[in-house]
């Protein structure tokens, strides 16, 4: 292929460019913290959202793949000019979701956007059927995505692609767009965003590593298909009912509420639950459904590796349900779940995780909770290090302790 500029259609695609345990890292994320998307059936994770629900730390793993993402693109298009990351975000598509010829520049608010990343983080035919990626003049003409692979091209309109439908499955990307403008420069604003967090105070509280769910309306999914008032579901609790869970709530005057109360039901997701499984609940409480949701994606991302350590925790504190509270948990799920097969439809796993349903166990479980916490306590202490370091250069760089000048 010939190298960046000297190509009618410049364009790159590196196999193998994202390992495969940061890809999976990337679809944690991506599972416990999306809210719905720009386009119909799409789901997104921008950095801003995570740094706004108090899921900051979630930013570091993306740190080092921007700038070797940064690093390639300026070397391949030889760029003469820094170039910054005008976006990041994860995007997922699921079925009924395309999109037709276009250039990623082509529409006035986007003239910014100079050169496009796109990361696959799982594979077609594996993960997702449809799907496939086409430019419409030139070589390569069709990518099949195949996780850990990145496909680069400049956004005008050398490079007009698109996206057939997806017609099952999860197809989840690692997207970024690149500036030559560094009013544009997406680092200014998370800083800025960083900055605002630490001086409201929030990050000297005690449970600071908690997530904080944005507004309900960011988690409800409604159905272009069937945009009828129950055709539709809530984002959070389908991910858990995907996976075999519920959600279960201990507060009598929750647990009690019917259809016809006046009880806001948007506000039941922000309350503290416990999780159930089969009959089963894990009497933990978590602050709030994004918490929860996390500690399952979490297991559902290191199931095996837990399993092998297999630390088994003494007081694993799991209680058998009762007749009438299950039948409680299950009419606040269709309550605020909505249409339970409309979302196993949109969230379908080709790939469903064996492990987690066939090996699925508490004792597991147990250890993935204090495991996410010990995740999420590392990732904090680090941000809180590095911080003042960007603030400084205004500019988000690898740091690791011990390299105070970064890398
Ligand atoms: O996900 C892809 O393969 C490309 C998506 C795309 O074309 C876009 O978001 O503009
Ligand atoms: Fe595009």
């Amino acid at each position: 292929m010939a190298a960046g500029w000297e190509n009618p259609h410049p364009r790159l695609i590196i196999h193998d460019f994202i390992s495969l345990d940061l890809c999976k890292e990337l679809e944690f994320i991506h599972k416990s913290c999306s809210t719905i998307g720009y386009r119909p059936n799409v789901f997104s994770t921008t950095l801003s959202h995570l740094i706004a629900t108090n899921c900051g730390h979630l930013v570091l793993p993306f740190v080092s793949i921007r700038e070797r993402l940064k690093d390639k693109m300026e070397e391949f298009f030889g760029c003469e000019f820094e170039l910054f990351v005008e976006f990041t975000g994860l995007i997922s598509w699921t079925k009924g979701s395309s999109i037709g010829w276009h250039s990623d520049d082509n529409r006035s608010y986007l003239k910014q956007r100079h050169f496009a990343a796109v990361c696959y983080l799982n594979s077609h035919a594996k993960d997702f059927e449809g799907g496939l990626f086409h430019f419409q003049d030139g070589e390569p003409e069709t990518i099949v995505p195949m996780i850990g692979d990145v496909l680069m091209y400049t956004a005008d309109s050398r490079n007009i692609h698109s996206v057939d439908e997806i017609t099952d499955g999860e197809r989840i990307t690692l997207t970024l767009w690149f500036t030559r403008e560094s009013s544009y420069d997406e680092d200014a604003k998370l800083i800025s965003l960083f900055s605002q967090r630490l001086s409201s105070g929030l990050d000297e509280d005690p449970v600071s590593y908690l997530p904080f769910p944005a507004s309900s309306n960011m988690y409800w999914f409604s159905s272009e298909q069937a945009p009828s008032c129950h055709s539709g579901f809530d984002i959070r609790w389908a991910r858990i009912h995907i996976l075999g869970y519920n959600f279960c709530f201990f507060d009598d005057e929750i647990s009690n509420l019917t259809s016809d109360s006046s009880y806001d039901l948007s506000e039941l997701l922000m309350k503290p639950l416990w999780l159930a499984r089969e009959g089963e609940t894990f009497t933990k409480e978590f602050v709030n459904s994004l918490h929860a949701l996390q500690v399952v994606q979490f297991y559902s991302w290191k199931g095996f590796e837990l399993h092998a350590v297999s630390i088994r925790a003494n007081n694993v504190n799991v209680s058998q349900l009762v007749r009438s509270h299950t039948k409680k948990c299950n009419r606040l799920k269709s309550m605020t779940l909505g249409d339970h097969e409309l979302a196993e439809v949109v969230f379908h796993s080709v790939s469903c995780n064996e492990y987690i349903h066939s090996s699925f166990d508490w004792d597991d479980f147990n250890v993935a909770v204090v495991a996410w916490e010990d995740y999420t306590h590392q990732l904090r202490r680090e941000l809180l290090a590095g911080l003042p370091y960007w603030r400084d250069r205004q500019s988000i760089f690898f740091f690791s302790a011990g390299n105070e000048e970064g890398t």
